[in-house]
């Protein structure tokens, strides 16, 4: 008898380039010995160079995927990134309302090479009724800034920012991810009661295509073993930065993480 796998499911779009979306959530997974699923939302074709087109999944199909999940074994954990349509998303919160587990939401709005992911009527939805389902929301700052209203500079600005995400929004919990900020790479994870920062000296790359899946999905394997919030964080910022710092120069673009960097406790 073989001890039973954490379980973590990624409902998300795909990049066929695997540097972004379902496929870096899954490479995510396994590298911290987790068993992942997937439910697609978007198929998107994609490279280290940019967005050529999607296709998104009719949501009832979407439902179906998710059916088939939900009626034969339950993850301990769930993320989702690309959902682009309201549709889609009314979808995923009968799931998520329906059956307990820790929700990691990536609010994905737009690729790091300027493509629009999200139909601009999905995102009110998605701030009023998807993310005070989540335990946690993990913006960056141009997700945080369109999803409160406040434009952020500075430590001060985030701040800001998180009471919005928690007094106004109704979220647990955020993590504002501050790597377009000026100088170190530093994330916030904000609770009720507590602010925790973690800070990384910035990598001088481009390199950086799925940094934001990569992350949420770290924080998703690790809650999925039921580790607390802010544990999953610290994995989560050394994990990436790890990715980050040794790229695997795939791609003539903007390239991918590498996902076999952090050699860190399981
Ligand atoms: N150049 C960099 N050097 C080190 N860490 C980075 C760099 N760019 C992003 N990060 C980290 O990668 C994660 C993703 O951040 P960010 O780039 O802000 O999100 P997104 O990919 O959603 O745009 C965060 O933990 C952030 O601190
Ligand atoms: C399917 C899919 N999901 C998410 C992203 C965002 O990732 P990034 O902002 O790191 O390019 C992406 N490019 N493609």
């Amino acid at each position: 008898m073989t001890e039973s796998l954490p379980i973590a499911l990624t409902v998300a779009g795909t990049d066929p380039t695997g540097g972004a979306g379902v496929l870096a959530d899954i490479k995510s997974f396994h590298s911290r010995e987790v068993y992942g699923m997937s439910a697609v939302t978007s198929l998107t074709a994609q490279n280290t160079m940019g967005v050529q087109d999607v296709f998104n999944v009719p949501a009832d199909f979407l439902k179906a995927q998710l059916e088939s999940i939900f009626s034969d074994e339950m993850p301990h954990a769930m993320k989702s990134g690309m959902i682009a349509t309201e549709e889609m998303m009314r979808v995923l919160k009968k799931y998520v309302t329906k059956y307990e587990m820790p929700l990691v939401i990536d609010p994905v709005m737009i690729s790091t090479s300027g493509h629009n992911l999200i139909s601009e009527d999905a995102i009110d939805y998605l701030r009023d009724e998807l993310l005070p389902a989540a335990l946690t929301v993990t913006p960056n700052i141009m997700e945080a800034e369109k999803l409160t209203g406040v434009d952020i500079e500075n430590e001060e600005d985030v701040r800001k920012a998180a009471k919005v995400f928690i007094e106004e929004i109704g979220v647990k919990s955020v993590i504002i991810k501050g790597g377009h900020l000026k100088g170190a790479a530093v994330d916030y994870l904000f609770e009720k009661d507590s602010e925790t920062s973690l800070s990384s000296d910035r990598v001088d790359t481009h390199h950086t295509h799925g940094t934001g899946c990569t992350f949420s999905a770290v924080i998703t394997a690790e809650l999925a073993k039921g580790k607390t919030l802010k544990e999953a964080f610290h994995t989560g910022k050394n994990y990436i930065t790890k990715a980050i710092q040794e790229t695997p120069e795939i791609g003539r673009g903007d390239g991918p993480v590498n996902h076999f960097a952090y050699k860190g406790e399981l």
